[in-house]
C-alpha cells in the first residue's frame, strides 16, 4: 500500500456506477472487493485443476486478495497528487534527472509482473520544483495499475507536465516482461524500453541529446 504523506491523496469517490454497477472513484476505477476476488481466486484455483482446499492453498485466496489491494494500489490513488510537493527554487532553472528508480507493475495482457528502472528529467519553469521522492511515488503509483509500458511511460511524463508546468519532460523506462520471459516468447533476457518526451525535448534535439545523456549516465 502507498504509505501516506503530505501529498498523497486518495481517490474520492465520484458518486457515479460504471456499467457493472460498481462506484467509481475520480480516477475512473471501482475500489477493490476483496470477497469478489477471494471467490475468483478460488474459482481459478479449481479451474487449473487444484485443490483449493488442502492445507497449502487454504489461505491462498485471503492472501491473493491482500496482495491485489496492494499491486493495484495506484488504482485507488491520484498518483500526480505526489507532485503536488512543490517548492521554489529562483536560482534553478536546470535541469533535474532523477534515474533508475525502480517500479513494478502488472501487464493487462496477461495479468503478470513486468519490473525494471524509470528514469525522469525535466526542466522547471521559474524555478518550480517537486520533492525528488515525490516523482518516484508518481511512478510507483501508476505502476500499481494495469498497465501496458508505453502508458505507464506517458502517464507519468503527462502528470508531470500537468502539475509542474515545466519547460519539458522526458521519461524513459526499461522493464522485463515475464509473459514474455517466462512464456509464451520465451525470450529470456529481453528488455524493453520506452520513452515519452514532452516540451522543450520534443522541440530542441541539443536539449534532448543532453537529457539523453544525463539519463544514461
Ligand atoms: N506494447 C506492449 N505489449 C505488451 C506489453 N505487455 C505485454 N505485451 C504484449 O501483448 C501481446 C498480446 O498478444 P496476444 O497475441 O494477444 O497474446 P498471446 O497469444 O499471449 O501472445 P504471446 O505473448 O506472443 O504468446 C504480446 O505480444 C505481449 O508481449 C506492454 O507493456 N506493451
Ligand atoms: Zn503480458
Amino acid at each position: 500500500m502507498v504509505p501516506e504523506t503530505s501529498s498523497f491523496r486518495a481517490a474520492e469517490p465520484t458518486g457515479e456506477k460504471d456499467r457493472y454497477g460498481r462506484p467509481l472513484n475520480d480516477q475512473g476505477f471501482a475500489p477493490i472487493d476483496k470477497p469478489r476476488a477471494e471467490a475468483a481466486v478460488r474459482e481459478f484455483l479449481l479451474a487449473i485443476g487444484e485443490d483449493p482446499d488442502r492445507e497449502g492453498l487454504r489461505g491462498t485466496p485471503e492472501r491473493v486478495a491482500r496482495a491485489a489491494e496492494e499491486l493495484f494500489g495506484g488504482m485507488q490513488e491520484d498518483p500526480a497528487a505526489h507532485l503536488r510537493r512543490q517548492f521554489q527554487e529562483e536560482q534553478n532553472q536546470e535541469m533535474v534527472v532523477v534515474r533508475d528508480i525502480p517500479f513494478s507493475s502488472m501487464c493487462e495482457h496477461h495479468i503478470l509482473p513486468f519490473e525494471g528502472t524509470a528514469s525522469v528529467c525535466y526542466i522547471p519553469r521559474k524555478g518550480r520544483i517537486t520533492g525528488l521522492s515525490k516523482i518516484a511515488r508518481c511512478v510507483v503509483g501508476y505502476g500499481h495499475r494495469l498497465q501496458v509500458q508505453e502508458r505507464l511511460t506517458a502517464q507519468v511524463a503527462d502528470a508531470l507536465m500537468r502539475e509542474l508546468d515545466p519547460l519539458g519532460v522526458m521519461v524513459v523506462m526499461q522493464a522485463e516482461h515475464t509473459c514474455m520471459t517466462m512464456r509464451g516468447a520465451r525470450a529470456a533476457g529481453s528488455s524493453t524500453v520506452t520513452s515519452a518526451v514532452r516540451g522543450v525535448f520534443k522541440a530542441d534535439s541539443k536539449t534532448r541529446e543532453e537529457a539523453l545523456r544525463l539519463l544514461r549516465g
